[in-house]
């Protein structure tokens, strides 16, 4: 038995979390229960047993409280912080592969703060590094009935296969509000989107000309699409009713065997290339290091010996010029700008820094920090201390 993991991503409202706890039905119903994990830090009640929740370990609200954030860059945060335990999650994970067959998470309902920040990338990195991973694109089915809607949703899935690449399945769900059958057309057969277009009236007005400049827009936009589409596999379920989700765990299987053939070789080649590119860019700044230590060149060329060039034009480089301040905007004058709806005097409006709270999250940031440092740069320290040894 080998772990594969499905990571559910959607719009919000999309049903990704009634889409979880149904699969997890399904699976314990089929005596091959799932490992369960839920990302989404900001959620009320989680309805199924997760084995990781975020919750635990992150107080979303304390997260916003003490930062003074709003609800995304509340959100966003929590992610940094979870993702800098993310060792300790594969690791966990790792040590009950042999008992699980899927992993599934469930990320948070602002998918932009999943999919587009840095520890969205490095959690979806980490598992699709150890096990072999399938994103989920849960799809509100009712509401993607208009073609402008489908083909805006189609192309934001796209961007998220370019940028996770990772085998993907999109998920029609509520198909017991309205089937999947006319997106399965549209995606499959193009003479009939394009006839979509020409009807609909959001596009086009009542009179249906489908000669607008959005409706030619939508036109070629929908032509790039045929491209992605063939690299899918969709399927329609309900998460009310349990249709369909014998097909999605087939789906998941087949991309699962092309993970192994395809995407897996790749990914060991872009990541062959970046280890690589490191290599080099560690070895650059140990000599800048060096350069800037003011060792002296008889030094550098003992250093030689050792295998470690040394060139002494490489410079330090900064996107400052000399005599630049340190890039920092500074904030506005108000300038008499009376704000309303302010809520002053009410600590719990206004979100004031809890002091009781701070010194302990800032301290499992600090703590945090420097266990990744120490293994992310303990090759570099090394060398430095080995060469100031010699
Ligand atoms: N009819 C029907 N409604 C569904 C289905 N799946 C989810 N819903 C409803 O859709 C709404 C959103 O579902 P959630 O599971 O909370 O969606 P979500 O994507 O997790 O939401 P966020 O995390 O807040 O973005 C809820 O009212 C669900 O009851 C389904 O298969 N059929």
């Amino acid at each position: 038995m080998t772990l594969s993991t499905v990571i559910c991503i959607g719009m919000a409202g999309s049903g990704k979390t009634t889409f979880m706890q149904r699969l997890n039905s399904h699976l314990r119903a089929k005596k091959t229960p799932p490992y369960v994990i839920n990302l989404d830090p900001a959620v009320l009640n989680v309805p199924y047993g997760a084995n990781i929740d975020i919750r635990d370990s992150i107080k979303y609200k304390k997260v916003m409280e003490n930062y003074q954030l709003g609800p995304n860059g509340a959100i966003v945060t929590s992610l940094n912080l979870f993702s800098t335990k993310i060792d300790q999650v594969i690791g966990l994970v790792e040590k009950k592969k042999d008992d699980y067959e899927h992993c599934i998470i469930d990320t948070p309902g602002q998918i932009e703060c999943f999919v587009w920040s840095a520890s969205g990338s490095i959690i979806t990195e980490s598992f699709a590094s150890t096990f072999p991973t399938v994103i989920a694109y849960i799809v509100d089915t009712p509401r993607n009935s208009s073609p402008t809607t489908f083909m805006s949703n189609m192309l934001y899935a796209c961007s998220i296969l370019y940028k996770t690449k990772l085998p993907m399945i999109i998920v029609f769900n509520k198909t017991d509000v309205k089937k999947e059958d006319f997106a399965k057309e549209w995606m499959t057969d193009f003479e009939s989107f394009q006839a979509a277009i020409r009807d609909d009236q959001e596009l086009n007005g009542d009179l249906g000309m489908g000669s607008g400049y959005m409706s030619s827009l939508v036109n070629s936009m929908s032509l790039m699409l045929e491209e992605f589409y063939s690299q899918l596999d969709m399927v329609g379920v309900s998460s009310y009713t349990g249709d369909g989700f014998d097909n999605f765990l087939d789906a998941v299987d087949d991309k699962v065997k092309e993970y192994e053939e395809f995407y897996k070789a790749e990914r060991d080649r872009i990541l062959k290339e970046k280890e690589e590119k490191e290599k080099d860019r560690k070895e650059k700044s140990l000599n800048g290091l060096m350069k800037d230590l003011g060792l002296s060149d008889a030094q550098k060329k003992h250093n030689h010996t050792d295998g470690h060039e040394s060139d002494s034009s490489i410079e330090v480089i900064s996107d400052l010029e000399e005599g630049e301040d340190d890039g920092i905007v500074a904030r506005d004058e108000d300038e008499g700008v009376e704000r309303e709806y302010t809520f002053a005097g009410d600590e719990r409006m206004t979100g004031e820094v809890n002091e009781d709270a701070t010194p302990d999250l800032q301290k499992r940031y600090a703590e945090a920090l420097a266990s990744t440092a120490k293994t992310a740069s303990s090759q570099t320290a090394e060398n430095i201390a080995r060469y100031i040894r010699e």
